[in-house]
């Protein structure tokens, strides 16, 4: 399979208090990829290093097989990038900022662009302090599609956008892709939107990748099943998360491919049902399992 990003064993941290990795995370060309985690698990600042916004301490991180920081401009070229973050208010007007930065691409694109801001009601004669926080979300987007990069990097693209809102944006990521050759990263915490639009799916928690894969089989890997308990109670164990216990009863995320069939015969649990999860279930029950709850 190719990647558009390959970051292998990458190592990152704020003193004491976060240690991203060793990290290793792939993308596949063509896909888009949802990257998810509890808050401060370490989204942005792996994002933020493909940006080479700050510096790893160790490993690598190779964009179209490129080394993100020795061929910085080539890079960069390539990739259009989100985040809630980015301040366009100096620029005064739609235009003014548009002027600028088609500038820097060889591939900027006119017409889609006037396309776009059509599409997401911008103006380019609004002035860009006066616009909401999503119709500031929307520009950022406009900005990163217009040269139509090989690459998007999303960071939280949806936040405080209306469910309108973010059916079109979700709608230009999956007509950008359309073109199998484009890829997209995007950090969420619209787990719904991610499930439905997402083909790749990588969880981060503590600085650490516990899935990755493609969405659907992620999804279909858990089921939330209820058993009754003959003899003590089970504890969790890797592969099957305690939710909850009442009496003999347990309800417990499992993981199917995990080799539980051994300890299920000597658990004393009958099962009693099994359901399928959605991406929100299995985000819930992994963080609580992160904090020692499962
Ligand atoms: N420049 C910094 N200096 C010190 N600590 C930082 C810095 N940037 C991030 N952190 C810390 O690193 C951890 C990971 O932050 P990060 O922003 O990558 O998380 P995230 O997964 O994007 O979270 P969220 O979902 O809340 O946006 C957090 O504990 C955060 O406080």
């Amino acid at each position: 399979m190719e990647y558009s990003i390959d970051i292998q064993g990458l190592e990152k941290s704020f003193g004491s208090k976060f240690k991203l990795g060793p990290l290793d995370l792939h993308v596949p060309t063509g896909s888009i990829y949802g990257l998810i985690g509890p808050n401060g698990a370490g989204k942005t600042t792996t994002i933020d290093l493909c940006m080479n916004m700050g510096k790893e301490e160790a490993g690598a991180i190779y964009i179209f097989g490129k080394h993100h920081r020795n061929e910085v401009v080539a890079v960069k070229q390539e990739i259009g990038y989100v985040s809630p973050d980015l301040n366009f208010d100096a620029w005064g007007k739609i235009h003014r900022l548009l002027r600028y930065y088609r500038k820097f691409y060889p591939e900027w694109d006119d017409a889609y662009c006037s396309e776009l801001l059509g599409k997401l009601e911008l103006k380019p004669s609004d002035r860009i302090k006066t616009l909401s926080f999503g119709g500031k979300i929307k520009l950022g987007l406009v900005v990163a599609l217009s040269h139509r990069p090989k690459l998007l990097l999303l960071d939280e693209p949806t936040i405080g956008l209306d469910a309108v809102s973010k059916q079109q944006i979700f709608g230009e990521l999956l007509a950008a892709v359309s073109d199998s050759d484009r890829t997209v990263l995007i950090s969420s915490h619209g787990l719904s939107d991610l499930e439905r639009f997402t083909d790749q799916i990588g969880f981060i928690r503590d600085g650490q990748l516990l899935l990755e894969g493609a969405t659907d089989e992620v999804v279909q890997r858990y089921c939330l099943c209820d058993y009754t308990a003959s003899g003590t109670l089970p504890q969790g164990r890797p592969g099957f998360i305690v939710q909850h216990t009442e009496g003999d009863r347990v309800r417990a995320v499992v993981d199917k491919s995990a080799d539980l069939d051994a300890w299920f015969a000597s658990s004393g649990l009958t099962q009693i049902s099994s359901a399928p999860m959605t991406l929100e279930d299995l985000f819930v029950a992994l963080a609580k399992e992160e904090n020692g709850d499962g």
